[in-house]
């Protein structure tokens, strides 16, 4: 089968932390939705990728009138959100064939703002590394804090912060989650792990944040509006 990439941009959660009435994958952010601003950082990098989203199935038809609302009409399949991120991504992987070659990005719906540079280091690592996840530097002073409540900082150039597209090779990936659940799966490249490989890890760029809480959506409107994304 000829090359053929694909991204998953997962959007199944319930966005808890953030508290908004509407879905936040749905809010606007310089007056369009974030997992459309999403959708387009993909297709704006490389119109030929597949593109799979992963939205609640109770979702989907609200996500279909926006995209007629914003007239936007990038080609997309959707496949339905699970209970867990695991569940998604393993949504969002079942369209992909499997007998497809090539590599497969794994994206939180709601981190609008990757740099074009970090998809490209992603997708270079991992065809060559076979897994590769974005990461960046720990700028703050880092505590581990023990049951009892007592502290004490760690050397924080022993940790990195992960964000995401998190990319695979589309044969490892399938044969990985195909591992029943655990509750360590915060990630993709968590799951890869499981089975015993490695990660390769790639230079992040920090405005990649994901919209968590309220905070988030006030940063993400300040790097639009000084056109720092
Ligand atoms: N069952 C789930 C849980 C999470 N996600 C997606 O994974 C990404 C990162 O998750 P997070 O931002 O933590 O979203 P929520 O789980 O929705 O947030 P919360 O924990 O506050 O409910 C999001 O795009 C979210 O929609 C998903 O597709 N399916
Ligand atoms: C996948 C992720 O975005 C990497 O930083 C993150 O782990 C997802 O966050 P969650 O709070 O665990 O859903």
């Amino acid at each position: 089968m000829a090359e053929q990439d694909y991204v998953i941009i997962v959007a199944g959660g319930k966005g808890t932390r953030m508290g908004s009435d509407v879905p936040k994958q749905f809010l606007p952010v310089g007056g369009r939705p974030v997992l459309m601003r999403t959708l387009e950082r993909f297709h704006d990098y490389d119109p030929l990728l597949r593109l799979i989203l992963v939205l609640p199935k109770e979702q989907q038809s609200y996500w279909r009138s926006l995209c007629e609302q914003y007239a936007s009409d990038i080609p997309h399949q959707v496949a339905d959100g699970g209970a867990t991120r695991f569940e998604s991504s393993r949504n969002g992987l079942a369209l992909v064939p499997d007998d497809a070659c090539g590599v497969v990005a794994i994206h939180d719906g709601v981190r609008p703002f990757v740099a074009k540079e970090v998809i490209d280091r992603c997708f270079e690592a991992a065809r060559e590394d076979y897994a590769a996840i974005p990461v960046y530097a720990v700028t703050d002073t880092l505590r581990y804090v023990d049951e009892q409540g007592g502290g004490r900082n760690v050397r924080r150039s022993d940790y990195r912060v992960v964000q995401t597209p998190q990319v695979f090779d589309i044969t490892l990936a399938k044969q990985a989650f195909k591992q029943p659940y655990q509750e360590n799966f915060t990630d993709d490249a968590s799951v890869i792990e499981a089975m015993g490989c490695q990660v390769a890890m790639v230079e992040g760029n920090r405005e990649n944040i994901k919209l968590t809480t309220p905070f988030d959506l006030a940063v993400a409107e300040a790097l639009i509006k000084e056109q720092l994304v």
